[in-house]
């Protein structure tokens, strides 16, 4: 893993988006996306630059299941709002949380990403490794699929909610085998409270405990960490 420490989220946005200039300059035709507050920062430099996605697809990772893209606690929403309504792709794929037969949505989403291998795969993390909405115990080996979302991921995500009854506890999300297929990820994180996970990411076992740790084994990941989601990594810095 290449791991980048930058002081704050506004430079770990910047360099995100050098990497998204790279990647579009060597043929980059499809990007995995992410929701989350982490890569804000990232999709507010991409919205203030010159690059142009309009030839490009983009894939996101996951959709809250019951909530429509009208919602404006959807991902879809959040897409439209943070990056795609000032940089549009030819085609933008979410999965339909909506949808009424939930394994046919499933499968199509399988295909989509079968139909559209990512380039370069944006991610956050979850305090508990999470990526995705793959939870701790999530099989490596897993493609798109439905969770229930833990209780900590519940109470992380109830800040973008009125009430905490509101946020849903289910979730379409990508799944690790499927995140892993990109050729490169761009895992982003800000703040002490993501310190432990990252270090666990990089130097604990690779563990379906910890769902982030399969990054290990991929050949091209690049982390972009604050010094206090650094702080708890043993480098010779
Ligand atoms: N499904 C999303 C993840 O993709 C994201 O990485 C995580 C962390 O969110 P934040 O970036 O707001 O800390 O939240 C949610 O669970």
């Amino acid at each position: 893993m290449r791991i980048i420490v930058v002081a704050n989220a506004n430079e770990g946005g910047k360099t995100a988006a050098q990497i998204f200039s790279q990647e579009l300059q060597n043929g980059a035709k499809v990007f995995g996306l992410a929701t989350g507050s982490t890569p804000l920062s990232t999709y507010r430099e991409l919205c203030n630059s010159d690059l142009d996605f309009s030839d490009c697809s983009s894939v996101n990772l996951d959709e809250y299941v019951g909530i429509s893209a009208a919602n404006p606690e959807s991902y879809a929403y959040f897409m439209h709002q943070n990056l795609f309504a000032a940089k549009p792709f030819a085609h933008s794929f979410i999965p339909n949380g909506m949808a009424k037969e939930i394994d046919e949505e499933i499968s199509r989403y399988n295909r989509v990403i079968d139909e559209h291998p990512v380039d370069l795969q944006i991610l956050g993390i979850g305090q508990n490794g999470h990526i995705g909405f793959n939870e701790p115990g999530t099989p490596f080996d897993s493609l798109t699929h439905k969770v229930a979302l833990t209780e900590s991921t519940i109470n992380a995500n109830s800040r973008f909610f009125d009430d905490i009854r509101d946020v849903p506890k289910e979730a379409l999300t990508m799944g690790l085998k499927s995140i892993c297929q990109a050729k490169h990820i761009l895992l982003l994180a800000y703040g002490q409270n993501k310190a432990d996970a990252i270090n666990k990411m990089v130097n604990g076992p690779v563990s379906e405990e910890l769902p982030a740790s399969i990054l290990q084994n991929h050949a091209n990941v690049t982390v972009i960490v604050d010094e206090e989601a650094a702080s708890g990594l043993k480098t010779d810095r």
